[in-house]
């Protein structure tokens, strides 16, 4: 199981598309969308709209923060798991991160930077919001690609309003030793879409089909992005929901971005009646993702090898 592969990515390029679905280019990109995340969950994103700016201003922005005292990072403790604060757990001591809800709502933003900068910090939260809003235009197109090539347009505006968009920002320590060490467990994401982009310390692995796992290198221009267990029931299977983790070699800290689009709380998960036929019988009973998530950090849930499955399975 857990050897190396030589194994790519598909590398997918988003930027000489116009916001015109249904041209030439679109059905070759949706194409292209689809295959991936049937064989991988993942795939590598080229999209040249964000500027350089921001790709840029978004590290500066993180360092910030990790660089503030650990009292001051823990006064935005986490509510829901893994939303705040998250740091010194013994099982991953190179990690931390925090979380930043509805990270394209300015006001959000800036309520939760005073929290940390109580004088403000609108350099900050400028750029938060810049970097979210622009990355979740790609989460927009990858979504629509993703319930058009499933035939499911009748739920677009459904599916698009049925979640919110949550902004971690990840460091993990270099471990200064020559071993590789753990940064993040294996694990899968719970959410819908995941969209992640990192300074140039790699360590991001995925686990293919065949139980290999990908060593990750993304350019400095790409973003990784992935599907959650979410999508993955919503789609009835037909989408894979990758595991990965993040495995540390080296002296450099790695930093990380994620804008995850989660399923707001009361909105049922269920797969449409489209997706369910002999081939493909129903795999998960309809669930609400708050409290999927409330099973899945139960011990319980930590230690089921699909907590979807134990939790909802059919
Ligand atoms: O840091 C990364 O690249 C991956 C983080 C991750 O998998 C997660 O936060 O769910
Ligand atoms: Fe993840």
């Amino acid at each position: 199981m857990g050897s190396e592969t030589s194994l790519k990515l598909p590398i997918i390029d988003f930027s000489n598309l116009g916001q015109n679905p249904g041209a030439a280019e679109w059905d070759l990109v949706k194409s292209q969308v689809r295959k991936a995340l049937e064989e991988y969950g993942c795939f590598e994103a080229l999209f040249d709209k964000i500027p350089a700016e921001i790709r840029k201003a978004i590290f500066g922005a993180v360092e910030e923060l990790f660089d503030l005292p650990l009292q001051t990072k823990m006064l935005n403790a986490s509510k829901k798991p893994y939303h705040g604060y998250v740091g010194q757990y013994p099982q991953v001591p190179l990690f931390e991160s925090m979380g930043i809800d509805d990270a394209t709502i300015a006001e959000e933003v800036e309520s939760m930077t005073r929290i940390l900068w109580p004088q403000g910090n609108q350099n900050f939260s400028n750029t938060i919001v810049s970097f979210s809003e622009q990355v979740s235009e790609l989460d927009q197109i990858v979504r629509r690609m993703i319930v058009e090539s499933l035939g499911l347009e009748k739920y677009l505006d459904e599916h698009m309003n049925s979640t919110n968009h949550l902004l971690r920002v990840m460091k993990y320590k270099g471990p200064e030793t020559t071993e590789t060490k753990l940064g993040l467990s294996s694990h899968t994401d719970k959410n819908m879409v995941t969209i992640l982009y990192q300074n140039q310390v790699d360590g991001l692995e995925l686990q293919a089909k065949d139980g290999s796992w990908i060593d990750l290198k993304p350019t400095p221009d790409s973003f990784v992005v992935m599907i959650g267990d979410s999508l993955y029931a919503w789609a009835n299977g037909r989408l894979h929901s990758p595991y990965h983790r993040v495995m540390m070699r080296g002296n450099a800290a790695r930093y990380s971005v994620g804008l995850f689009s989660v399923p707001k709380a009361g909105y049922i998960i269920k797969a449409p009646e489209e997706m369910i036929d002999e081939e493909h019988p129903l795999l998960f009973k309809p669930f609400d993702h708050v409290q999927f998530l409330g099973f899945y950090y139960t011990e319980a849930g930590q230690r089921a090898p699909s907590a979807l499955k134990s939790y909802c399975g059919v």
